[in-house]
């Protein structure tokens, strides 16, 4: 099944006088990973939010898992989120009073389909996850995540957005905070991840240099019709 149909996708932001969003046609495959590049401004995070069901977008334009996004009511939304998305934003939006490891077991507590895809221990798929990422110290996994720096907090964002497997990986600037060899590492193990259960992938970043990892790389004005 294709991950992501985007038809005549189109949305403008509440008082806004030009759209941010003006997209004839995108499909991302299953098991692809792209790169999603563009200006600052260009709408890149917009995009990801339609994605997600975070902003509200027209019936019939964005398919994700086969799921019309602008049909779904909002109550289903959250459900919708968990069970196909694995989200890394910005904003690592880790609950700083858990641990690491409970931070990463938090889809499989939201979304049935996830905790049934992980398996008998979800326990061990998470230290495995985790141990992938470079993340293996007990101390630092039981303790809070408020304890974590920036780049242990986005290992962990990662994680917990890969387990249960979910369809589709939307990530937003994950590496910012990274140093280059790092960043390469992190790249690597995440399309790694993709590649063994199968997820695709969109990857926002500003980083050319992380481009040789992609299947392709998309540029967001062009996807909109305004050239690169
Ligand atoms: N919540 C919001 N309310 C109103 N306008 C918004 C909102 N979020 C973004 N915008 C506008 O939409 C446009 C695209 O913003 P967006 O954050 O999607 O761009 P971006 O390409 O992700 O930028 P960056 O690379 O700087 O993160 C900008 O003009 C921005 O001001």
């Amino acid at each position: 099944m294709t991950a992501i149909i985007l038809k005549s996708l189109q949305y403008r932001w509440p008082d806004a006088s030009n759209l941010t969003l003006d997209i004839d046609s995108f499909h991302l495959g299953a098991n692809e990973k792209v790169m999603l590049r563009g200006p600052s401004g260009s709408g890149k995070s917009t995009l990801l939010a339609a994605l997600s069901g975070i902003i509200d977008v027209p019936k019939a334009s964005v398919l994700v898992a086969g799921i019309d996004v602008g049909d779904l009511p909002g109550s289903d939304r959250d459900r919708f989120r968990v069970d196909h998305l694995g989200l890394i934003f910005q904003v690592f939006n880790l609950l700083p009073w858990m641990s690491a490891i409970d931070n990463v077991l938090l889809p499989c507590r939201f979304s049935k389909r996830r905790l049934e895809k992980v398996g008998a221990n979800p326990l061990e798929t998470a230290m495995r996850l985790l141990g992938e990422l470079g993340l293996t110290d007990p101390e630092l996994l039981n303790g809070p995540a408020s304890a974590l720096s920036i780049g242990q907090q986005q290992r962990v964002a990662a994680a917990r957005a890969l387990i249960g497997s979910p369809e589709i990986i939307l990530a937003d600037e994950p590496t910012s905070a990274l140093d280059e060899d790092a960043k390469d590492a992190f790249v690597e193990l995440l399309l790694k991840e993709c590649d063994a259960s199968g997820a695709s992938l969109m990857f926002v970043s500003h980083d050319s240099t992380l481009e040789k990892h992609f299947d392709r790389t998309v540029e967001l004005n062009v996807l909109n019709g305004r050239g690169v």
